[in-house]
């Protein structure tokens, strides 16, 4: 714990009158003015008491008695320059900060002041010790330390795991920092307190859309651990090149874990991108599969070495002109069965009797925390369209569903946390972002609305929110937002259930690494700015190496 003496801080400045529990205007002091930004937090010393209330700089005014607009000087300052050097030698400019009054401090949730502070109480820089500022011991167990409240090195703002299981949502446009912060995150959730010094993982997933958590794979390949994680294992498709590589896996799925009506759905979604899908053909495939799954076979098998039962099937329940399945309907059928068979089974090797991502697996990486990371960058997953991702993500979902509704069943408690980079891929919202429907996203959004009953707990990462399914982003509860297009503010300040305004009017022009973080995790009770915190594992992938690369390859050609 850190020394009481840290709490005696200097004096930032004083209360004007004119106060009210909400809001209160301070003059700066010399020191103030210094190291006063907006945005940052300070504390107003209430009463001429110990009683300390945490407020948020919402504007600094920078004033003068001798240069206000029409005063007696305006001609004078017009006229004549060395008039006005005399006027600056005599004025004497102050600075006042508009402070948004957040609450009392040493109490959990910050509850709100009795009455307003008064004029002359001190405004102070808060102490950097967490219970006495939140009444949060340092060392509480399940209680991780996220980067550093804006304007306090050392001051973290505490999250509570535990609510974890309502689920994240992380967004931000390009290079605001969105991945690193996530993998600042994913660090500290790989070594949770559990009291006594001892530390524990939660199991992850993380759908990784551009590689931005390899870092964290080839530390582990290298060092041979990582907190208290297990194992980490990078999961890349079939014809990758990297499928040998160590901790490396193909990923296989089957469809064993869906209905033969789900299976019909996923199959005829594939073919039309979900846009134009056909109740008639859905339960006339469905009819198909079913038929022949009672008569022993799985779904799988009916998509691979036994396609041609399919066809046969097929082919003989739309024969003649009474049959109960049209032939029209049956081309169509047949249409999309040789495109999924073709592309997800053959081209790309994704469909297998022979899964790798398996059942077995998550019971394996939640009895001994481990991270999997489901790669699909270019190199983990060349030439794979989104359609095969999102068959797979959805795959995912429905494989935990199932495994974690069989835990509860079992009384065998489990949790896990499933990260997806790029959300709006895999659940998007059609209304902003036509992609075409994903095969995932009703899947996503069963764990969204079930999965914190089952101890599964989804991150979802995005640049643009606004493009994410509304039923699935209404289900986030802690949100750390980044930098965001103008376009995503009105949006985001919804989903959040509103922010305050001062914060709200910031979030287009946060500095790369600063972020508000607001919801349930938050222990403070109320969002703040926070900067993330550094990483241990470092962030190749965002890197860019532009003129050393340049310079590499073309310096000397023009003789130099
Ligand atoms: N807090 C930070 N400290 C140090 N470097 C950072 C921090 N945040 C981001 N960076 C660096 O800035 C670059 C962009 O960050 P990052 O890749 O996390 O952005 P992003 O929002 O995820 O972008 P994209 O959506 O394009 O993936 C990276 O090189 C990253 O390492």
């Amino acid at each position: 714990m850190r020394e009481k003496s840290e709490t005696t801080s200097r004096v930032l400045g004083v209360v004007l009158s004119g106060a009210t529990t909400k809001q209160a205007i301070a003059q700066l002091t010399e020191h103030g003015e210094k190291i006063v930004n907006e945005g940052m937090l300070v504390g107003i010393q209430l009463w001429g008491s110990e009683r300390l209330a945490i407020a948020r700089v919402e504007k600094l005014r920078i004033e003068s008695d001798i240069f206000k607009p029409g005063d007696a000087w305006s001609e004078l300052r017009r006229e004549s320059l060395d008039a006005l050097t005399m006027l600056e030698s005599v004025s004497s400019p102050y600075v006042t900060a508009v402070l948004n009054i957040i609450g009392l401090a040493g109490e959990p949730g910050l509850p709100p002041l009795p009455r307003p502070p008064k004029p002359g109480d001190k405004v102070v820089e808060l102490p950097r010790d967490p219970s006495l500022l939140f009444g949060i011991d340092e060392n509480r167990p399940g209680v991780i330390w996220y980067g550093d409240i804006y304007g306090y090195q050392g001051l973290p703002v505490p999250l509570d795991v535990e609510n974890i299981t309502m689920h994240v949502g992380v967004f931000g446009e390009t290079g605001s920092g969105k991945s690193y912060g996530v993998g600042y995150l994913l660090e500290l959730l790989s070594q949770i307190p559990l009291g006594n010094g001892k530390t524990a993982a939660l199991p992850m997933i993380v759908i990784d859309a551009n590689g931005d958590y390899l870092d964290y794979h080839h530390v582990f390949v290298t060092r041979g651990s990582l907190g208290a994680l297990h194992k980490v294992i990078r999961f890349v498709t079939p014809r990758s090149r990297l499928r040998s590589t160590p901790f490396t896996r193909e990923i296989k799925i089957s469809l064993d874990f869906f209905t033969p009506r789900e299976a019909a759905e996923i199959i005829m979604m594939y073919k039309t991108g979900g846009l134009d899908i056909n109740e008639m053909q859905v339960s006339a495939l469905d009819r198909v599969i079913s038929e022949l799954t009672e008569e022993g076979y799985t779904i799988t098998e009916l998509l691979t070495n036994e396609i041609n039962l399919v066809y046969e099937r097929l082919e003989e329940l739309s024969r003649g002109r009474d049959a109960p399945i049209h032939h029209q309907t049956a081309r169509a059928i047949r249409s999309a069965l040789d495109k999924f068979y073709r592309e997800v089974y053959k081209q790309h090797g994704i469909l297998s009797t022979e899964p790798t991502f398996t059942g077995e697996l998550i019971d394996d990486i939640t009895r001994n925390p481990s991270m999997l990371i489901v790669d699909f960058s270019a190199d983990g997953a060349p030439g794979v369209p989104l359609q095969v991702k999102q068959l797979i993500v959805a795959y995912i979902a429905r494989l935990l569903y199932e495994k974690f509704t069989r835990y509860k069943v079992d009384g065998d408690e489990r949790y896990l946390l499933l990260i997806i980079e790029e959300a709006q891929n895999y659940a998007p919202n059609l209304r902003n972002y036509p992609i075409g429907m994903s095969i995932a996203r009703d899947y996503l959004a069963l764990i969204a609305t079930q999965g914190r009953k089952f101890g599964i707990s989804l991150l979802l990462v995005s640049q643009r929110p606004a493009f994410v399914d509304p039923v699935v982003l209404s289900m986030t509860n802690t949100w750390i937002i980044h930098r965001v297009a103008p376009d995503d503010v009105h949006y985001i300040a919804r989903a959040v259930g509103g922010l305050p305004e001062d914060l709200e009017k910031r979030l287009t022009s946060l500095p790369r690494g600063v972020a508000v973080i607001a919801g349930q995790m938050n222990m403070i009770g109320h969002p703040v700015l926070v900067r993330v915190g550094k990483r241990k594992v470092s962030h190749r992938m965002g890197m860019t190496r532009v003129v050393e690369t340049l310079r590499r390859l073309y310096s000397g050609r023009n003789g130099d």
